[in-house]
């Protein structure tokens, strides 16, 4: 037999979804994961009811500063929706299952359509701190590697031992955000390109930055793509941004840096722009 890998069973996942909806009132269809510094998001949902993760079954908790540790029910648009105000990072110790389980709970809640927003860095040099991408697509490095998500048994109550993600950001959703950004004026802010999911916690290197830039990678981070593929795994329709907040640094000049402070203050400067897209966004998904 197969050694194996850690994993919540599907009777574990659904005690944790009818945890929630017993002391919930909202019934979500829409799944929002809040990136580093994008968690003020969860803040603006009308009629609130707010978990925090070590009350939740089961739940990690999360360890960095940016990621307040909150499964957040409300109403936005005049929606129901479910925000994650944080997220799990495998570099923050925790195991593939555990970084993508509030994945598959907010599928038994019932989402159908999941928003993964991140910070991430520029690694296209047309882009600036501040631009906002859509994400077409994403490379999954540890994946490549091995490190998949749905490494493990598979199990069919999720979806399919073998699942295609060719087309993983679901392009009518890519349409609505474009259209979301126009009607509140980010349009002059908005690309479209390719993420690259690495491990972190430490930031690349020049040689690095170099490689993904080779490669066609737009924009860098240490998140999304686990989530994203647990996510199109159990049949959600999926869409993400990445807000740029610094620029990858390619050259070997040791006065730029990098630090997650500056991460986190760019998500403070676009903390409104931000929510008017995405609040646009809802408006314009069908249920
Ligand atoms: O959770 P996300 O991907 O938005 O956070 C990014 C990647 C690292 O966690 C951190 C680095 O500053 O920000
Ligand atoms: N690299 C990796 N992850 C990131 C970065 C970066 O430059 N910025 C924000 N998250």
């Amino acid at each position: 037999m197969a050694d194996v890998v850690e994993s919540y069973s599907y009777e574990d996942i659904e005690a944790i979804s009818k945890f929630l909806l017993e002391r919930c009132r909202h019934r979500p269809k829409i799944g929002i994961i809040c990136g580093s510094g994008l968690g003020g998001l969860a803040d603006t949902l009308q009629e609130q009811e707010a978990f925090p993760y070590e009350s939740i079954p089961k739940f990690p908790v999360s360890t960095v500063s940016g990621h307040k540790g909150r499964l957040v029910f409300g109403v936005l648009s005049g929606k129901a929706v479910v925000c994650m105000q944080g997220r799990f990072h495998m570099y923050e110790g925790y195991s593939m299952a555990k970084v993508t389980l509030p994945v598959r709970v907010m599928k038994l809640l019932g989402v159908e359509t999941m928003l993964v927003t991140n910070a991430a860095g520029g690694v296209n040099q047309d882009y600036v701190p501040g631009d906002i991408m859509i994400i077409k697509d994403h490379i999954n490095f540890p994946g490549l590697c091995g490190n998949n998500p749905l490494r493990g048994p598979n199990n069919e109550k999720f979806g399919p031992r073998f699942p295609a993600m060719n087309d993983a950001y679901n392009a009518k959703l890519r349409a609505s955000l474009r259209a979301a950004a126009k009607l509140c004026g980010l349009s002059d802010h908005m690309k479209e390109g390719v993420y690259a999911y690495l491990g972190g916690p430490a930031y690349e290197t020049v040689a690095e930055l170099r490689f993904l830039k080779a490669i066609g990678v737009d924009a860098v981070g240490m998140s999304t793509a686990p989530e994203v593929i647990v996510a199109r795994h159990c049949g959600m329709k999926v869409c993400g941004l990445s807000l740029i907040s610094n620029k990858g640094i390619m050259e070997y000049d040791p006065s730029l840096v990098i630090d997650h402070s500056e991460v986190l203050e760019a998500g403070r400067v676009r903390a409104a722009d931000i929510q008017s897209l995405v609040s646009n966004l809802v408006k314009l998904i069908d249920e």
